[in-house]
């Protein structure tokens, strides 16, 4: 039996996504591993499963594997891929839709120029429901990664962050830090890290070791994360163009009551069928 697949991207973070309406899909971790093998399966950062609803008031239900086969809450990136997804497939043709996640609703935007806006919800910033463990909520915390002192943002986009501020991103210490801080103790469901280079108050380069993945092109609720850090430490405005290593996202954030906005482009790249 095989399964139907559409390769899709956005700014280089890559997906296989899966119709679980219209075809029976049953992800297991080794089967997910398996999928997004970009040697043995068919290679990429997350799968992306499209399912009927599940949260009152929404069209759709989505669900989201990083390549380590791991179960995640939320993925900006994939969020856009999503609606070009159910768009491109005919399974909606709604310019706003309503989706449900793990980590509660987001709305996704079709924009007149083909990119996707999306409501990507308040962050997070209570340590216990990031995870994190701290004694109490704040601006930044002292970490100690390797017998290094390090500065972090902690933050949840539904799923978890930490943001460190680095002065020249070429040089930044990812494939060193990004590991020992993933799995770092004070993250008990492990992290997603950012490092942000701030160039000025409107305009950031970042690169993110994601959980599950390693360093990916992009991530796009990294990118929200880094901004409502950037933010809280007072160093960036409420309309930031962040510059990731496969291209821009355009992030909004007006203060703790509000959602973060996310724009960017969604990209399929090919489709095709694989032996379940
Ligand atoms: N690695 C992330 C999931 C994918 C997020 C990223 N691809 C994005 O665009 O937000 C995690 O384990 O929480």
């Amino acid at each position: 039996m095989k399964l139907r697949f559409t390769k899709m991207q956005g700014l280089g973070n890559d997906f296989v996504v899966f119709d679980a309406i219209r075809q029976k899909v049953e992800l297991t971790p080794e089967t997910a591993r398996h999928y997004a093998d970009r040697r043995f399966g068919i290679g990429c950062d997350q799968i992306l499963l499209v399912e009927p609803p599940r949260l009152p008031e929404t069209d759709f239900h989505y669900r989201i594997f990083n390549a380590d086969g791991s179960e995640v809450e939320q993925c900006g990136n994939g969020a856009r891929c999503f609606a070009r997804f159910v768009r491109d497939q005919g399974l909606t043709d709604k310019d706003e839709i309503p989706v449900g996640t793990a980590a509660g609703k987001i709305r996704l935007y079709m924009e007149a120029d083909g990119q996707v806006r999306v409501d990507m919800g308040r962050p997070e910033l209570r340590p216990e429901r990031i995870p994190f463990l701290a004694d109490s909520e704040a601006d930044t915390y002292e970490i100690t990664v390797d017998g290094q002192r390090c500065l972090i943002g902690a933050v949840s986009m539904g799923n978890p962050h930490a943001v460190l501020m680095i002065d020249d991103l070429d040089s930044a210490p990812v494939a060193e830090l990004g590991p020992l801080l993933e799995s770092h103790p004070r993250f008990p469901q492990r992290v997603n890290v950012g490092f942000m280079q701030i160039l000025s108050p409107q305009h950031v380069r970042l690169r993110v070791y994601e959980r599950g993945a390693g360093e990916t092109l992009a991530c796009g609720t990294g990118a929200c994360a880094a901004v409502v850090s950037g933010q809280l430490r007072g160093q960036l405005t409420t309309r930031t163009r962040v510059s990731l290593r496969g291209g821009d996202l355009m992030i909004e954030w007006r203060g703790p009551a509000h959602s973060v906005w996310m724009t960017g482009p969604a990209i399929p790249v090919f489709e095709g069928e694989i032996e379940r």
